[in-house]
């Protein structure tokens, strides 16, 4: 079974946006998401000094969902106060740059707006900076990974709540997973889901 280490996408379902992540790991499977008002965070169970491994995951705001596989996450949330999605994640992902650990682990992200067709996913590795805008379409999602996804792939996710997304992502195959969360627009805000 592939490994691709962390992945996240976008996607449009019901006519409203989605985002989703979903932590796969070797070497740490010992690892539990944590919801803190409007923000989920990654925390490691075990000791280590390894800096990449517990971290805020998503960020919600009033327009926009961020997702990042790393502390990246607020500082895109905080560039969205004053700039586009495409800037601010081409500007954070630079200043961030790939992270130093033994594998050169990209750095990757996505956006989500509210009632907007639209998505943006992020990636920062040794060999390339890319951002990308993504219409997105119905019944779709487009994702990324920091191993063995060249670029942006697709898959059919149909769901009706955030729970059932992030089970559904869950469920993918792919190797070592340990958990799974959904992001979806709701009427008055942001759903949001862990599994299991
Ligand atoms: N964000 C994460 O959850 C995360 N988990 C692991 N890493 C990094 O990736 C390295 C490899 O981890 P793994 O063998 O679990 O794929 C770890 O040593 C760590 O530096 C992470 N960094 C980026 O994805």
């Amino acid at each position: 079974m592939r490994y691709v280490g962390r992945m996240l996408g976008v996607g449009l379902t019901n006519d409203r946006p989605f985002a989703f992540y979903r932590l796969n790991s070797r070497s740490f499977p010992n690892r539990r998401a944590v919801i803190r008002g409007n923000e989920i965070y990654i925390a490691n169970q075990t000791e280590t000094d390894n800096p990449y491994v517990s971290y805020p995951v998503v960020k919600l705001l009033e327009n926009y969902a961020v997702v990042s596989n790393g502390l990246q996450t607020v500082f895109i949330a905080q560039a969205l106060e004053e700039e586009s999605p495409r800037k601010a994640l081409i500007h954070v992902l630079d200043a961030f740059d790939y992270e130093r650990d033994d594998y050169s682990t990209p750095r990757i992200a996505a956006i989500v707006e509210c009632g907007k067709a639209r998505g943006w996913l992020g990636f920062v590795g040794r060999e390339e900076l890319w951002v990308k805008a993504i219409k997105l379409e119905e019944g779709k999602a487009f994702f990324t990974a920091t191993y063995n996804v060249d670029g942006i792939e697709e898959l059919e996710l149909s769901f009706s709540n955030a729970e059932e997304l992030a089970e559904k992502v869950l469920r993918l195959e792919f190797a070592h997973p340990v958990l799974a969360i959904g992001v979806v627009e709701k009427e008055n805000g942001w759903g949001l889901a862990i599994s299991p």
